[in-house]
């Protein structure tokens, strides 16, 4: 590939751009010195020789696949270290290295050392007293021990409470004894459980004197900390009393028991990573549009005008449809992800202070932003896949593994629909609130007010969006809400009619969590715009409002059913959605470079700054040990004799 050219295209594209892109990298970064850390954060890692992938893991077997995984997260490790040795990464740091989106440009095939840090450690200093914090973190820290979190069983995901684990505590060796009884009660799935984990937090029914008294965690070794040889399996398994996380409910050593302030604290870790993933998916979303926004510049084909050239493909508005969208939903689902940190964390240390107040608030709100964050991420980047045609299908594009990794983040942490009912049980109480008269919370204040509203007249604003959105929501509530009461009315016990109630109640849950990420993308970019550019500015708002203006024309239906829109309203917002994606169109590689993704972390022949697309595409087949030699030895093995038989 000739060194340092510029596809020619892009470089027009870049002069097109009506703001500076690094501008955008220091917004997003939260100023030029953290971008300027991150960039010698990446290159750190990017430019050791032995982090670099000589050939692509694609043509490695199972087994070199972990093995490489875990001399890599090896590596990784120690360079975290050193970062830290020097003052120069944190916790959060932790995260990006080892689980954000430079961790899994390193580690392409998954980190065996994730679930130590992001659920393992966690829950050492969500649920372990300060005591087993002083026993426990530091040897995590320093990985002289190696975590994961063992919860999910053959028989249960979602069903927590009927996981079959049991722990039983006995007071004459202050021993609990666990015990997987049943082939549905071994755990299975939990990440590094296989042959990286030495230690693992399992979550086991509490059993003492007698009585059950629910699922609590237990610390328990899994393997010899020095020979790695697995201990005997989960048949009464005897741990020491003190292994027992104790922060929340606790067993005194005579076996009686002490109940936790709230049952729900021993889910603690399970809302924090459900709070990290939001912020992931988003991420993952913006490496696949930056991949498809890059590739659509470059590549030209067919006809707008038979009589000009094949255009760019990116000039088609149906390609801008399919990719201006993702481009809005990352900074929808950031700036909803950031909101969400920071309630988590205001919660978490009210939570410290025994004030539990606003954890079913947090809780609602985490379900249902990570079942619309993961399932909006997964289906945005098969769209961008889609968008790259051909060339989006081959594995070296990088995005059928990207898309492989959200896709998984729909069903762990919490399954989708399981969470969106969640959250929809939450607002079936709100409704009931306001209807009774009584005092709402923040985020479903808005049923009051539209509560008396039927809609007001079109406007060209988000605001009018947010209150349509707000109105197909309470709309869909109160239809829920009103159905499952028939039915109990008519006889149908509640269980039942909750159930029969379902598919509306999931659908009054995705509702209320669009109109909430509208409103607080609208709020955060309201907040930001004063301190941009002017043209920075602009182009942040274009993409507010085309988000909001997509995501209300989805719902068309549901528009035409809970508000009084007209026609005519309708087809002013296709002209605004329109308008909007004409003018997004000039800035849409500046957007995605002001993403500052390293080409490292892209990982893609077709998403590359340069776009040198097909040297790189050519490049990158070249590698494939198959293409080593012209004639492969199934030819004479199978496919000659079978010629021959023939003639
Ligand atoms: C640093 C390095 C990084 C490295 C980075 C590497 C990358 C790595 C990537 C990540 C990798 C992850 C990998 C996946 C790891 C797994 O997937 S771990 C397993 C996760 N499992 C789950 O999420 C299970 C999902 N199921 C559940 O959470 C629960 O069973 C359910 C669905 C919430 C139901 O629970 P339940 O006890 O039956 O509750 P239910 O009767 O429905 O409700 C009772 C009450 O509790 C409330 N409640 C339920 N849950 C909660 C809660 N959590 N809080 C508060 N209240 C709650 C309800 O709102 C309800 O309240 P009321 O309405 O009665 O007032
Ligand atoms: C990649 C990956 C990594 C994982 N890592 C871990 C880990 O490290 N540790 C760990 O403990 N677990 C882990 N898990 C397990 C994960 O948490 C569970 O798979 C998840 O919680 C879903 O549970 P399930 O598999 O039992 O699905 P099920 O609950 O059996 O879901 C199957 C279907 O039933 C439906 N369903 C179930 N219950 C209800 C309901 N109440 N109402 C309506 N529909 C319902 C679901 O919507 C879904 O359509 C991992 C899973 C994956 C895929």
């Amino acid at each position: 590939m000739p060194a340092n050219t510029m596809n020619e295209d892009l470089k027009r594209e870049r002069q097109r751009c009506s703001f500076d892109p690094k501008e955008l990298t220091y917004l997003l970064d939260g100023g030029e010195e953290k971008t300027e850390e991150r960039r010698q954060r990446e290159k750190f890692f990017l430019d050791d020789p032995e982090l670099s992938e000589t050939a692509p893991s694609d043509y490695l077997s199972h087994k070199e696949k972990y093995e490489h995984a875990v001399k890599k997260a090896c590596i990784v490790f120690k360079k975290v270290q050193q970062l830290q040795a020097q003052g120069k990464a944190g916790m959060q740091n932790f995260r990006e290295v080892l689980g954000g989106q430079l961790g899994s440009a390193i580690l392409r095939d998954g980190n065996p050392l994730g679930l130590h840090y992001v659920m393992f450690i966690p829950t050492i200093m969500g649920q372990g007293t300060i005591e087993q914090q002083a026993e426990w973190i530091s040897k995590a820290w320093n990985l002289e021990i190696i975590g994961t979190y063992a919860q999910t069983e053959l028989g249960h995901g979602t069903f927590i409470r009927g996981l079959e684990t049991t722990a039983t505590y006995d007071p004459a060796t202050e021993e609990f004894v666990l015990n997987s009884p049943t082939l549905t009660s071994y755990k299975w799935w939990p990440g590094g459980l296989g042959h990286t984990a030495n230690y693992a937090v399992v979550v086991a029914q509490l059993y003492s004197q007698g009585i059950c008294h629910g699922i609590h965690p237990f610390i328990v070794q899994l393997r010899d900390e020095e020979t790695h040889l697995p201990m005997p399996g989960f048949e009464n398994v005897r741990i020491p009393w003190n292994y027992m996380l104790m922060k929340n409910g606790k067993v005194l050593k005579d076996g009686s028991y002490v109940k936790s302030p709230s049952s729900k604290l021993t889910y603690g870790t399970m809302i924090f990573v459900r709070v990290v993933i939001v912020q992931d998916a988003a991420n993952y979303l913006r490496k696949a549009v930056t991949i498809a926004t890059r590739y659509s510049a470059v590549r030209h084909q067919s006809h707008i005008k038979e009589s000009a050239p094949e255009p760019q493909i990116l000039d088609f508005v149906t390609q801008q449809h399919k990719l201006f969208p993702q481009l809005a939903t990352y900074f929808a689902l950031h700036y909803s992800g950031a909101w969400l940190w920071d309630m988590y964390n205001n919660v978490t240390s009210e939570l410290e202070s025994g004030e539990l107040d606003r954890l079913p608030e947090l809780h609602a709100l985490a379900c249902c932003l990570k079942a619309v964050s993961a399932a909006d991420a997964a289906q945005g980047i098969e769209t961008c896949r889609l968008a790259c045609g051909g060339h989006g299908y081959m594995s070296c594009s990088s995005l059928p593994i990207t898309y492989g990794l959200v896709t998984a983040m729909v069903t762990y942490e919490g399954e989708n629909t399981v969470l969106l009912l969640q959250t929809a049980r939450y607002l079936m109480k709100a409704w009931q609130n306001c209807l009774d008269g009584q005092p709402l919370t923040p985020s479903v204040q808005y049923l009051n007010s539209v509560r008396r509203s039927f809609g007001g007249v079109y406007h060209k604003s988000v605001p009018w969006i947010i209150a349509s959105m707000q109105r197909i929501a309470a709309g869909k509530i109160e239809t829920a809400h009103r159905h499952m009461n028939d039915k109990i009315k008519r006889g149908v016990n509640s269980e039942d009619a909750w159930n029969e109630t379902s598919i509306e109640l999931v659908a009054a849950s995705e509702a209320h969590c669009k109109a909430f990420i509208v409103e607080t993308y609208y709020n955060s970019v309201q907040q930001i715009v004063p301190s941009v550019s002017q043209q920075l500015g602009k182009a942040l708002t274009e993409l507010c409002e085309l988000y909001a203006v997509n995501t209300l024309l989805k719902n068309i239906g549901d528009l035409l059913r809970y508000s009084n829109v007209t026609t005519g309203d309708l087809e002013n917002l296709q002209r605004w959605l329109e308008e909007l994606l004409a003018a997004i169109r000039p800035n849409a590689v500046g957007i995605v470079d002001g993403f500052d993704i390293n080409d490292a972390i892209i990982a893609s022949p077709l998403g590359a700054y340069d776009g040198n697309v097909y040297e790189r595409l050519f490049a990158e087949v070249s590698k494939s040990p198959l293409n080593a030699k012209p004639v492969n030895e199934s030819f004479h093995k199978y496919l000659k004799p079978l010629l021959k038989s023939k003639m």
